[in-house]
């Protein structure tokens, strides 16, 4: 407990509520040293940022915090419980999602089908299941609407969708289904302009219906604009956190580059 106030005036991050806290995590895949004892905290309610040059180590955090990977040592707590998932699934249950960045839509079934995919709503007849359409429509329709998605009916196919519709599908999958944390890998790195503005409004949006989100992103400018926390990695290490009212675009790519030490 003590230890508390002490990392976080290190890192920028005030006290108070923390939803996940990765400490001292590490992982090597063979000789490289993908993540050296990284350490990190997400506060609910808030976007937090995580940046880093190719190869950082990010998508390898954000892997270890999904379920994906295991760490090789260190400890990941979330919601107050230190977990120790097996697999995407686990993390699920717990409240994680993760939107990667090829979506995992499919693009021949339709916006409901793709919400529900490994989720489906079953009916008991007797003995049997059955897929209860009708019940996974209307709550489709008011997963999209609660978060005022901008994607045709939700009968439409994905692959009629455009690049932002698709996103937003696929943030709207990961928002229902009562989960705490949102991760996003690089979520408009294929977006134009329009389409980035608008998937922005609906990480606020998630964000003001009080997830936490985490969102990896190469484009500071959209850093400074969305995050309240920006984490720093830099050769598989967290070389720094800053409050992003505290601290420039400069400032977080001197951390980048190693311009400024950590
Ligand atoms: N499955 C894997 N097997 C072997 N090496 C891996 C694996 N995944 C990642 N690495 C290595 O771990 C290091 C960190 O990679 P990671 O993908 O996490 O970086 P990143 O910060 O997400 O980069 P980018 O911005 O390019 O996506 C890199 O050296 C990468 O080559």
């Amino acid at each position: 407990m003590t230890e508390q106030p002490q990392v976080a005036e290190q890192t920028g991050q005030p006290s108070g509520d923390v939803l996940l806290s990765c400490d001292d995590v590490s992982l090597s895949f063979g000789n490289v040293r993908a993540l050296v004892d990284v350490s990190l905290t997400l506060r609910p309610g808030e976007i937090t940022a995580l940046v880093g040059d190719n190869g950082a180590g990010k998508s390898t955090l954000v892997r270890c915090i999904s379920g994906i990977h295991r760490p090789d040592s260190g400890t990941i707590t979330f919601d107050g419980r230190r977990t120790d998932f097996h697999s995407p699934e686990d993390a699920r249950e717990a409240g994680i999602e993760t939107v990667h960045q090829n979506l995992a839509l499919v693009e021949d079934l339709t916006v409901w089908q793709n919400l529900f995919l490994n989720r489906e709503i079953v009916r008991r007849l007797g003995p049997v299941g059955l897929l209860d359409r009708r019940a996974m429509q209307s709550r489709a329709r008011e997963m999209v609407s609660a978060l005022a998605v901008n994607v045709p009916a939700v009968g439409s196919r994905v692959r009629r969708l455009s690049g932002g519709q698709r996103q937003a599908v696929a943030i709207c999958r990961a928002a229902g289904f009562s989960s705490k944390l949102v991760i996003m890998d690089e979520p408009t790195a294929a977006l134009g302009v329009q389409e980035t503005a608008r998937v922005e409004e609906l990480v606020f949006r998630l964000r003001d219906e009080g997830h936490a989100v985490l969102i990896i992103s190469h484009n500071f400018a959209q850093v400074m604009r969305l995050s309240q926390q920006v984490w720093v990695m830099r050769a598989g290490r967290c070389v720094g956190g800053r409050r992003t009212a505290e601290t420039t675009g400069e400032e977080i790519v001197g951390l980048v580059t190693g311009a400024i030490g950590s």
